[in-house]
């Protein structure tokens, strides 16, 4: 666990000294975008056009924001355009490694690099910052295209559209408001919210983060007892933003993170709607609850100091949802 400065790794823990104990993440620093011709994004640098075989994602699939780009590479039908490597679940001294040693875990399939670290290096040898998952690589150019998921998702929902013939729309025009006041409240106290209450050094904090949060589940839950997605009748980035913390939530977020009030499962809507999504074609196949359980449980000294990595929940992702009734 560390970050690079200058090129060099260094260790530590989060410092939340600085903060009053509470958790601040800090903003990634690759921030270009696809575009179907390579025309420039709303940030970044131009040059990166959506091509077949170009790009390569570094992913954890015990990561949630890793989770959201590996569910829009299934969903836009990109897994045959853009590969991926997936990273080791343990997040030790020296950050996400290649090893192999765990199913799932497949190393670095373009260089056969040690560590995840290697990877921003190579993009720039001065790089400084969190080395964090996923990254989108550029095979032809050899660097790092974007490392935000959030970008990552919108790209993937529309560049490639004219290679692959999938114009599914998650992020609709008429919607896209909507759809920001809904993530922005989800991001802050849900997504963002479970690492705020479960990284807090103080009291002060975690109750400042754990208060919001449940508040936000309660409102979800009202919203989806209404509406079968948080949109209506149609599914949207905004849905599958908010399935990867439902997912590991009672496995990882309510034990390790003591976001403990209550459980997805005691929410009849939520844990309906949560099933909804993992039934959804290709997103099963995205979800590995033996890394999610294992990279928190392992990962996070401070928390779990002896790294005891807990048997259950048994949860019955499986079982059949009956959202179809909702007609709105
Ligand atoms: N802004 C990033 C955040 C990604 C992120 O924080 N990933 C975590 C894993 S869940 C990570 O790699 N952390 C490593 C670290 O902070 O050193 C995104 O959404 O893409």
């Amino acid at each position: 666990m560390g970050q690079l400065v200058d090129g060099t790794w260094t260790t530590g823990w989060y410092d939340t000294k600085k903060s009053g104990g509470a958790f601040k993440r800090t903003t990634a620093g690759f921030r270009n975008w696809i575009t179907p011709d390579g025309a420039p994004g709303p940030s970044g640098e131009g040059g990166f056009a959506a091509e077949s075989g170009r790009y390569h994602m570094y992913v954890s699939y015990a990561c949630p924001w890793a989770h959201r780009t590996l569910i829009f590479r299934a969903l836009k039908g990109l897994a045959p355009h853009v590969g991926v490597s997936v990273v080791h679940p343990d997040m030790l001294e020296d950050g996400w490694s290649f090893d192999t040693e765990f199913p799932g875990a497949t190393g670095d399939e373009l260089f056969g690099l040690a560590y995840l670290r290697d990877i921003y290096v190579r993009a720039d040898p001065r790089v400084s910052g969190r080395v964090t998952v996923p990254v989108l690589w550029d095979r032809e150019r050899e660097t790092i295209v974007s490392n935000e998921s959030s970008e990552i998702i919108r790209m993937f929902n529309s560049a490639f559209d004219g290679l692959t013939g999938n114009d599914l729309d998650f992020w609709p025009a008429p919607l896209r408001s909507e759809i920001e006041d809904v993530n922005s409240r989800i991001y802050d106290t849900l997504n963002n919210g479970v690492y705020k209450a479960g990284f807090a050094t103080t009291q002060a904090a975690y109750e400042a983060a754990v208060v919001p949060l449940f508040e936000t589940l309660d409102w979800l839950e009202r919203c989806l007892s209404e509406h079968r997605y948080l949109m209506g009748d149609r599914v949207t980035e905004a849905d599958w933003r908010l399935f990867p913390t439902l997912v590991r939530f009672d496995a990882v977020y309510h034990g390790h993170f003591k976001c403990n009030r209550r459980r997805i499962v005691d929410y009849p809507n939520l844990w309906a709607y949560t099933r909804e999504l993992y039934q959804w074609p290709g997103v099963r196949e995205t979800v590995h609850l033996d890394h999610i359980t294992r990279h928190y449980h392992y990962s996070h000294a401070t928390i779990n100091p002896h790294r005891i990595v807990p048997v259950g929940p048994v949860l019955d992702f499986e079982m059949a949802h009956g959202r179809a009734a909702m007609r709105v």
